[in-house]
């Protein structure tokens, strides 16, 4: 990877170069981040981002559930918030609502779990997604019939230039599995909101739910979750199945058996073998029904 930032403004957190990310993101494969960075708290990524030449593109990630990082590595900063960044706690909002504050490092069950615990419900299918705050935030994060967009108040963010800025929901232009986040913009924090219900009702519905997923998903995989968005009024599993491509193999990447818009890193699968894959999918779709598959994973960095 050839180097675009050589050097970094001060930083009170760490910044390691050719920081390994394959070591965390879900698929395990990839190159590393030209840097990766962890800043100490807000106030530091805030001084960090202003202090870097605005040239050096910027990338948040959280747990990389739903990453596909190209074997080149990613040039630049990637942004990793420390566990310090992690803290959830609840407040009363307005109209007897309840809202759920969560730093963005925070994992989607541990924001469903403080909710639960403190009986506000609405929030309970964060529980099944398994990554961050920030990430669910960006993607808009869904499943079983609700998304991050519905009980989303407000997202603090620090713009690229460093600026901290708190938008409200409708400011971040949210549809399906999209939102108007601007680039290299970091999400450090967001205010949730659900409505008053029982611990015990809101425990056994996120039961339900993890239970669902258990049975559909391959959930303990080297996956990236669903690799296509669902087209209007169709399925991405369907369509793929109907091509032909359940189980389809390249190198050590793996179309999943059990929901066919998860591909699965069987072990030694490079992300080139896994983005082929996708791209050998979506021709195959394309083929058999004539319709276009959307990635819905988000590749980043450049190949090998
Ligand atoms: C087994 C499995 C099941 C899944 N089920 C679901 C599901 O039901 N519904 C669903 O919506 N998704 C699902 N996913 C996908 C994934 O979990 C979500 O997209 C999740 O929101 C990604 O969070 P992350 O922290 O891992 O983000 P990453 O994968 O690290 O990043 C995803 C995107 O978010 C951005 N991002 C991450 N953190 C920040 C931040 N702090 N500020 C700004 N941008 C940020 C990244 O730049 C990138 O563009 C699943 C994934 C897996 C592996
Ligand atoms: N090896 C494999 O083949 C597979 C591995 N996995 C991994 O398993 C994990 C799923 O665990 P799950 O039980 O669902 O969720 P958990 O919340 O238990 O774990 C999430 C993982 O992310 C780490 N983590 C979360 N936030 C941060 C942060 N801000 N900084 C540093 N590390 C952080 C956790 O570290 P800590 O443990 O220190 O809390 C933990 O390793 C995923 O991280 C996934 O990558 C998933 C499928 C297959
Ligand atoms: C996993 C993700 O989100 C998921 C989310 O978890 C679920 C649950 O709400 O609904 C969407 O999947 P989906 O439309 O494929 O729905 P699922 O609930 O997974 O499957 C629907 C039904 O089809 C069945 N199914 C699925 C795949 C398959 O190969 N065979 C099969 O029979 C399942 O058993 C289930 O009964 C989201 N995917 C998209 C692209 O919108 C993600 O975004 O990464």
């Amino acid at each position: 990877m050839s180097a675009v930032c050589t050097a970094l403004p001060p930083l009170r957190g760490s910044a390691e170069h050719e920081g390994k990310l394959a070591d965390f993101i879900w698929f395990r494969t990839g190159g590393p981040a030209e840097w990766l960075v962890r800043p100490a708290d807000v106030r530091d990524l805030s001084v960090f981002m202003a202090g870097l030449d605005p040239e050096t593109p910027v990338l948040p990630v959280g747990v990389g559930s739903n990453l596909i990082v190209r074997d080149g590595g990613v040039p630049g900063v990637v942004v990793r918030l420390p566990k310090a960044m992690a803290k959830v706690s609840v407040e009363p909002g307005t109209k007897g609502l309840w809202r759920v504050r969560a730093g963005a490092a925070a994992m989607g069950i541990s924001v469903a779990s403080a909710a639960r615990d403190a009986g506000i419900a609405g929030l309970e299918f964060l529980r099944g997604i398994p990554g961050t705050v920030g990430g669910a935030v960006r993607m808009n994060a869904g499943a079983y019939g609700r998304d991050a967009s519905d009980i989303l108040v407000e997202a603090t963010i620090v713009l690229r230039d460093g600026r901290i800025e708190t938008w409200a929901a409708k400011e971040l232009g949210y549809s399906y599995r999209h939102s108007l986040l601007p680039r290299g913009a970091v999400v450090v924090e967001a205010l949730f909101e659900g409505v008053p219900g029982e611990p015990a009702a809101i425990g056994a519905e996120m039961d339900r739910i993890a239970a669902e997923r258990e049975a559909s998903q391959p959930l303990r995989s080297r996956t990236g979750g669903s690799t296509f968005k669902n087209p209007p009024f169709d399925k991405a599993w369907r369509l793929i199945d109907e091509a032909g491509c359940r189980g389809l193999r390249r190198g050590d990447a793996q179309v999943s058996e059990k929901h066919c818009n998860f591909l699965l890193n069987l072990g030694s699968a490079t992300s080139a073998d896994i983005e082929a894959l996708g791209e050998e999918v979506r021709a195959a779709v394309k083929a058999k029904s004539g319709i276009e598959l959307e990635w819905e994973i988000q590749r980043v960095g450049v190949v090998k």
